[in-house]
């Protein structure tokens, strides 16, 4: 039995809804959100998190114009996803939108659960978005599917140590975990933990195919449903 561990962002979800409607949102709500929750424990833990990675005692103002180039810049900073997992709660709760899912994706993680599958997820975004992002998809509730969440308190996705440390959690041996992303890097640092690896080559994310060398020897699909289980 085959134990799933997915990426989010180019895998089961558009690019473009990360980068074209959450990210609008963070940033927009960005300097309202810290106006009014600043001294939460919660949220004043990271905004400082942030203050000493640029330099020290700052104005929360100073955090906010920090934060919102880093989304500029799709930094996967951990505070910044705790951050914006935060802000987009109230989207959510607000029905503002609902988180895109691949049609596709969604078919076949209902499928897997089914079948007898533990599926987990590993993204940068944070747990709480990550959970607030499957629970309110496009497609339905889809967080009971899941059974492990993960995200870059872990370790970043481009190193094999994270990989290695979410299989410990996940207690299968890492050949029996598949890892599915649309990022070579992210593939060849699983792989090298020993897990199995394929590569989600959206035409959608990734108008040019990559095929050859731009694979990076992982197996290649565009869709869910090409995902063979069975082939190791
Ligand atoms: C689930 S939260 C929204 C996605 C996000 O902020 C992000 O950075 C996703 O990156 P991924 O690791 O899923 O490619
Ligand atoms: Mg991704």
């Amino acid at each position: 039995m085959k134990t799933i561990l997915t990426d989010i962002e180019g895998t089961t979800s558009s690019i473009s809804f990360v980068k074209d409607v959450l990210f609008p949102y963070a940033r927009k709500a960005l300097p309202g959100f810290v106006a009014a929750r600043a001294r939460e424990p919660e949220v004043r833990r990271w905004l400082d998190a942030v203050a000493t990675e640029i330099g020290g005692a700052c104005q929360d103002d100073l955090v906010v114009e920090t934060l919102q180039g880093w989304i500029d810049a799709d930094r996967k900073h951990t505070a910044l996803k705790a951050l914006q997992g935060m802000v987009w709660k109230d989207g959510y709760g607000r029905a503002d939108f609902r988180a895109h899912i691949y049609p596709d994706a969604a078919d076949a993680l209902r499928r897997w659960h089914a079948a007898g599958h533990s599926m987990s997820v590993y993204s940068s975004g944070s747990v709480p978005a990550q959970k607030l992002f499957f629970g309110n998809s496009a497609a339905g509730d889809l967080q009971p599917l899941f059974s492990q969440w993960f995200d870059t308190e872990v370790g970043g996705k481009r190193e094999a140590d994270s990989y290695r440390r979410i299989v410990a959690a996940l207690g299968v041996p890492a050949g029996d975990v598949l890892f599915l992303s649309d990022v070579v890097e992210e593939l060849d640092a699983a792989r090298e933990a020993g897990l199995g690896t394929v590569l989600v080559d959206r035409r959608e994310d990734y108008p040019q195919p990559r095929l050859g060398a731009d694979t990076g020897g992982h197996r290649r699909v565009e869709t869910f449903d090409a995902i063979d289980l069975a082939a190791g």
